[in-house]
């Protein structure tokens, strides 16, 4: 395989590494992956169907019982080895999760480090999946609730964190004691091969853990949704696809999680910290060029801060670097392809056609290709495609409003309810906008840094369940009521 020139000594090696492991002796047909920042070809991965998922679920369904009857400490010390031989290869990690996915490089580290943390955390916490003992309603009976792993789980995952996505699923699914089969996007199979690749040294038993690899996902995901041995699926995606998935799984009656798409509300008031909360919307809005579920998508400005809070922004998007995320001062990289690219020009040719200014940008970047042009969009109104359809890209569009309830109001009215942002200084106001709030998370002068101790999951649209916490670590057990007569 040649070097790739932007990737360390290390980075190429893993590459090496993984484009070779993600080929499959037994699977003849592959797909290309390519670089979004440049359309370059990275390398070939195989091309599963209905056949290799079918297998995956019988290996995973022959290893699910000797994993289950592992102590959670056994299961513990192999997902810990895991996580250290991430960390170990964070870097080379990182690279390849850029050159597949568009990122800033700092900003895949993060994610390396933030996906890698979630197995950490629930290794431990697989060793208090407790269960109960009813205090008894008869002399000669015993009520006990044991919490036992759900079985095989299906997982498929999205191009936008593809890494952190798949261990936030992964890692509590296998200290419950589940075994699991992935599909990841098809644009960034890489990361998911890569972390399969250092599972198999961590010493994960054959079958614990299956990555399944095609270029189209319909039919991997009907072996998925109509085996009955699948007990349970996991899907971050799209809510269009949400809610394919959700019938497909009726026929088996699977227990679902759904993590889902957004439309954040990112709310200021007149007397938040205007300083901080422009910080705040350059992190929420920008991160991975704005292609992320969480991202801030409508800007609600309280008419008496609104022009200060809109030069401020302005100023702070000015100069940001757009640039191929291995490029060391890059902020801002490429969208994931060019229907993307269209999306966003769409949403702002739209904005701009019924009223709304370009403060900044509003274009594709001078770059070309998948490059677009950090924009600020203001006298955005409700009425504008842009309000209504999570964008995607690094669009800041601008709103106002004057009252508490006229903002409630507007932030509530979408279908979905993931995350949202509110930023006061009036503690009465976050509590009465807060729990107001439709929203399965809501931070209040803050950025929502997700992490692998809190639930992290949305309400309406935006999905079912949670992923991180206590809760995301129940969602992959039953419970089962053990009655004892006879005593
Ligand atoms: N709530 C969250 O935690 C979260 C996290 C990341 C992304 N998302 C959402 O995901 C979306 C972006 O990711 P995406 O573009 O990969 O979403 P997507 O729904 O297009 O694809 C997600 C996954 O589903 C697969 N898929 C696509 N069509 C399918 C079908 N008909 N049947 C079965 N599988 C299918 C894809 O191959 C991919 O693996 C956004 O809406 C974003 O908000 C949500
Ligand atoms: O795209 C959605 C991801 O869940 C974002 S986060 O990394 O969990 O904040």
């Amino acid at each position: 395989m040649t070097m790739h020139p932007d990737l360390s000594p290390a980075g190429n090696a893993l590459l090496a590494r993984t484009l070779a492991y993600g080929k499959r002796a037994d699977v003849a047909a592959t797909f290309a992956v390519h670089n979004p920042a440049d359309g370059s070809f990275i390398g070939d991965v195989a091309d599963m169907g209905a056949p290799e998922t079918q297998r995956a679920i019988d290996a995973a369904k022959a290893a699910f019982p000797a994993w289950a009857a592992r102590t959670a400490r056994e299961r513990a010390d192999i997902l810990r080895a895991w996580f250290r031989l991430i960390l170990e290869n964070q870097e080379a990690l990182a690279e390849i999760l850029t050159l597949e996915q568009g990122k800033p490089r700092a900003e895949a580290l993060g994610e390396i480090v933030f996906g890698a943390n979630f197995i950490e955390w629930f290794a431990e916490e697989g060793k208090r999946l407790y269960g109960d003992i009813v205090p008894t309603h008869a002399p000669d009976k015993r009520c006990l609730v044991l919490k036992q792993p759900i079985g095989v789980v299906g997982a498929i995952t999205p191009w936008n964190f593809p890494s952190s996505m798949i261990t936030r699923k992964v890692s509590p699914a296998l200290a419950a004691g589940c075994t699991i089969v992935v599909k990841p996007a098809e644009d960034t199979p890489l990361s998911a091969i890569a972390l399969q690749l250092l599972a198999e040294e961590a010493g994960f038993p054959e079958g614990v853990m299956n990555i399944v690899t095609a270029k189209r996902a319909e039919a991997v995901a009907g072996v998925l949704t109509a085996s009955p041995d699948v007990r349970k699926l996991s899907f971050t995606g799209s809510t269009r696809v949400g809610k394919i998935l959700m019938r497909q799984c009726a026929d088996t009656v699977k227990k679902l999680s759904l993590e889902l798409g957004g439309n954040s509300p990112f709310i200021v008031f007149d007397d938040a910290d205007l300083d901080a909360a422009v910080a705040g919307a350059m992190a929420t809005k920008f991160r991975n060029a704005g292609q992320a579920c969480v991202a801030t998508n409508r800007i609600y400005v309280q008419s008496g801060v609104r022009a200060a809070f809109v030069e401020k922004l302005r100023a702070a998007m000015e100069d940001l670097p757009v640039g191929p995320g291995l490029e060391a001062d890059t902020r801002i990289g490429p969208l994931i392809n060019p229907a993307a690219v269209a999306k966003v020009q769409e949403l702002v040719g739209d904005a701009l056609g019924k009223g709304a200014e370009a403060v900044l940008g509003g274009t594709p970047h001078p770059r070309g290709g998948l490059f677009f042009a950090p924009t600020l969009l203001v006298d955005v109104r409700a009425d504008m495609a842009i309000a209504s359809t999570e964008i995607f890209g690094p669009v800041a569009a601008v709103y106002g409003f004057e009252t508490e309830a006229e903002v409630i109001a507007a932030a509530n009215d979408t279908p979905y309810g993931l995350a949202a942002f509110l930023w006061t200084r009036d503690i009465g106001r976050v509590f009465r906008v807060g729990e107001a709030l439709e929203y399965g998370m809501v931070a209040v002068n803050e950025t929502l840094t997700s992490n692998p101790a809190t639930p992290f999951g949305g309400v309406k649209e935006s999905g079912l369940g949670r992923e991180g916490s206590r809760y995301g670590l129940e969602d992959f057990v039953e419970i089962k009521y053990l009655a004892l007569g006879g005593i």
